[in-house]
């Protein structure tokens, strides 16, 4: 007897993102991952998204689960890896259509928050070191501070966060080492040159 079969694949909205270019933008607070994210946004049309921003704008909705969000962001700790890996998830799906790859901009935070991301979501092509040294980016920080409205552009909350990028993300760097995807970027330079080895390390990934 001849069977005919429709066969019936569920959809998932994870499948519009699964081979999705993907570069994660890492380095200190105040480093420059924003400053140059925007630029790559301009050149190559990629879509930026930085985590810090998307909880920003939680605890902007005034939600009952912004205001907890808002107070760890204040004392300069890491809010639970799932809130932060779902907000990233649902903004790169809401934007699979038009995207032609993102810029994960702050995150992963930790190793853990790299593996889950990959588990989740998909492995990064490049992982882009934004450097600067702690000086410089506690200064950066400090003058962001006078204009950014921030709540953790502050000296206490800035040193914290610096702690916990060393203590934490710099084991991220690492990690991915040993893959071969790290691009280490000087970010003591003008923001142009700074970007000229942004571009080149993205032009290689074609
Ligand atoms: N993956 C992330 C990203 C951000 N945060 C929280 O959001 C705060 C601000 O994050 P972000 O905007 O990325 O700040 P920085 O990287 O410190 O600095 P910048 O905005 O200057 O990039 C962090 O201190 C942390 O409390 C988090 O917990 N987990
Ligand atoms: N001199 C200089 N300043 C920079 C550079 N990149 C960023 N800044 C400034 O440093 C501050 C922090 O930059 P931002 O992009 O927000 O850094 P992020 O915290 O890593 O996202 C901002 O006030 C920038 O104007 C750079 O390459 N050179
Ligand atoms: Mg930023």
């Amino acid at each position: 007897m001849a069977f005919c079969c429709v066969r019936i694949r569920s959809i998932h909205p994870e499948d519009k993102i699964k081979d999705a270019k993907i570069i994660f933008v890492v380095g200190g607070p105040g480093s420059g991952k924003g400053t140059q994210c925007e630029k790559v946004v301009e050149k190559y049309g990629y879509t930026h998204l930085s985590s810090g921003d998307l909880l920003r704008a939680e605890v902007a909705s005034g939600s009952e689960r912004g205001k907890q969000l808002q107070a760890i962001m204040q004392k300069g700790e890491l809010v639970p890896l799932d809130t932060v890996l779902d907000m990233i998830k649902d903004a790169m799906i809401a934007k699979a259509d038009v995207s032609k790859g993102y810029l994960i901009d702050g995150y992963p935070r930790e190793v853990k928050q790299g593996e889950e991301f990959e588990k989740k979501i998909g492995a990064p092509a490049l992982l882009l070191y934004i450097d600067a040294k702690s000086e410089t980016m506690v200064q950066r920080l400090l003058k962001r501070g006078q204009t950014s409205g921030r709540a953790d552009d502050n000296e206490e909350t800035i040193k914290k966060r610096l702690d916990l990028y060393y203590k934490a993300t710099e084991p991220v760097i690492a990690f991915y080492e040993s893959r071969g995807i790290v691009r280490k970027i000087d970010s003591e330079l003008p923001v142009d040159e700074v970007f000229k080895q942004v571009s080149q390390a993205i032009d290689k990934l074609k």
